[in-house]
């Protein structure tokens, strides 16, 4: 039988997950897709090129699908194929390979910039699939109480995140220390200047709840601010044609060429002696050049029960105990988001951290 799609008149609501990197765009969507939820597509920029977030997602057992985009580069292509997975979804649930959505969440990566997916959206023909069954429903950013603040400053990336946003997710406000009132009242401010029309949500406000993050409208870039307005046209085809260049995403000492990705994949188990001492050095050395870690390591105490680690802008969270792997992928993976640390020294690191030998004993 041939599955309900959306129409012209109905289309599936498409909403935007943006955010810096690390800003907690992966925890707030796993809270998205609890078992009761609408029935969520939800699309994924892979990080890297060793596959982990596919992993970080608890999409099993939920009534939702994942699918997987690739985007390029992780600075300049991020919104390409978004279009093209729209109608790729939209056939799969044609031909009865996928069940109907109710909605599909998009997973931009922290270095995505939101202008050209949300133009391609807007622009999407009434006779594209795209145009035709699926509409573009809000935009919401996650915004780090611990880094947000001086990240939105320093970057146009993090500040565009933030001025296309319908609503703002405050995360880890849970984690602030020191003068957690004042420092709430500091970024309330900074949302206020930047985006006055987006709604702030505390993700650990009980009131904060998937339904009313995701609740069903169609973005309109009306009313923005001057320069979302000035962005969406950059990305206009007839300015695209006509050679005009976005802004460079970095403000002054954030050169984009600095911003690179590096991946380590291991065969076999490593220590968790080696695993604090390799992390020791490299947090002390990178300090918040180190935009990125994320990790899944296998432990020689225990490999069936895997070590999750993230590093976010040279701040560990805390780290933990998986009760097994989430796939069938029990390799060792890391992947780094560095800016400005000289890669071959960063590459010649990370290749120090080997799997344990497995002393035989002789028979
Ligand atoms: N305490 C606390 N930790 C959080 C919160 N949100 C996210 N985290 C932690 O922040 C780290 C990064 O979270 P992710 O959800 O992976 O962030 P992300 O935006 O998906 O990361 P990228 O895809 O790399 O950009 C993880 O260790 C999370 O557990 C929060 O509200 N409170």
């Amino acid at each position: 039988m041939k599955q309900a799609l959306g129409h012209f008149d109905n289309p599936v609501p498409v909403y935007l997950l943006t955010g810096f990197l690390g800003s907690g765009k992966t925890t707030l969507l796993n809270r998205m897709l609890r078992t009761d939820a609408p029935r969520t597509a939800v699309m994924v920029n892979e990080f890297g090129d060793v596959p982990i977030d596919n992993d970080l997602f608890k999409v099993d057992g939920t009534a939702s699908d994942l699918i997987e985009t690739s985007t390029g580069c992780i600075c300049c292509e991020p919104g390409n194929d978004i279009v093209s997975t729209l109608a790729r979804l939209s056939e799969a649930m044609d031909n009865g390979e996928v069940s109907a959505v109710d909605r599909v969440v998009i997973e931009t990566t922290g270095l995505a910039d939101p202008a050209p997916i949300i133009n391609q959206m807007l622009m999407s023909s009434h006779h594209s699939i795209a145009g035709r069954f699926f509409a573009l429903a809000a935009v919401i950013t996650t915004l780090d109480a611990l880094k947000g603040e001086e990240t939105v400053e320093e970057r146009l990336l993090a500040h565009k995140q933030l001025a296309f946003a319908d609503r703002v997710a405050l995360t880890k406000a849970d984690m602030l220390h020191d003068d957690p009132a004042g420092r709430r009242e500091a970024l309330a401010a900074l949302v206020a200047r930047i985006n006055p029309s987006a709604r702030i949500l505390d993700i650990q406000d009980p009131l904060a709840q998937p339904e009313t993050l995701l609740d069903h409208g169609i973005y309109a870039p009306d009313g923005r601010s001057m320069d979302v307005l000035a962005w969406l046209k950059d990305e206009s085809p007839l300015a695209k044609a006509f050679g005009v260049q976005a802004p460079s995403q970095w403000l002054p000492g954030n050169r984009h060429s600095d911003v690179y990705t590096k991946s380590l994949v291991i065969e076999g188990s490593v220590t968790s002696r080696q695993v604090t001492t390799f992390l020791d050095i490299l947090m002390r050395a990178a300090g918040d050049r180190l935009l990125r870690l994320k990790g899944l390591i296998s432990l020689a105490d225990d490999p069936g029960r895997p070590y999750l680690i993230h590093i976010v802008q040279g701040i560990f969270h805390p780290p933990q105990r998986l009760q097994s792997w989430p796939s069938q992928d029990h390799r060792t993976r890391l992947v780094v988001i560095a800016d400005g640390i000289d890669e071959k020294a960063l590459e010649s690191f990370l290749l120090t951290l080997k799997p344990k030998k497995v002393r035989r004993s002789k028979s």
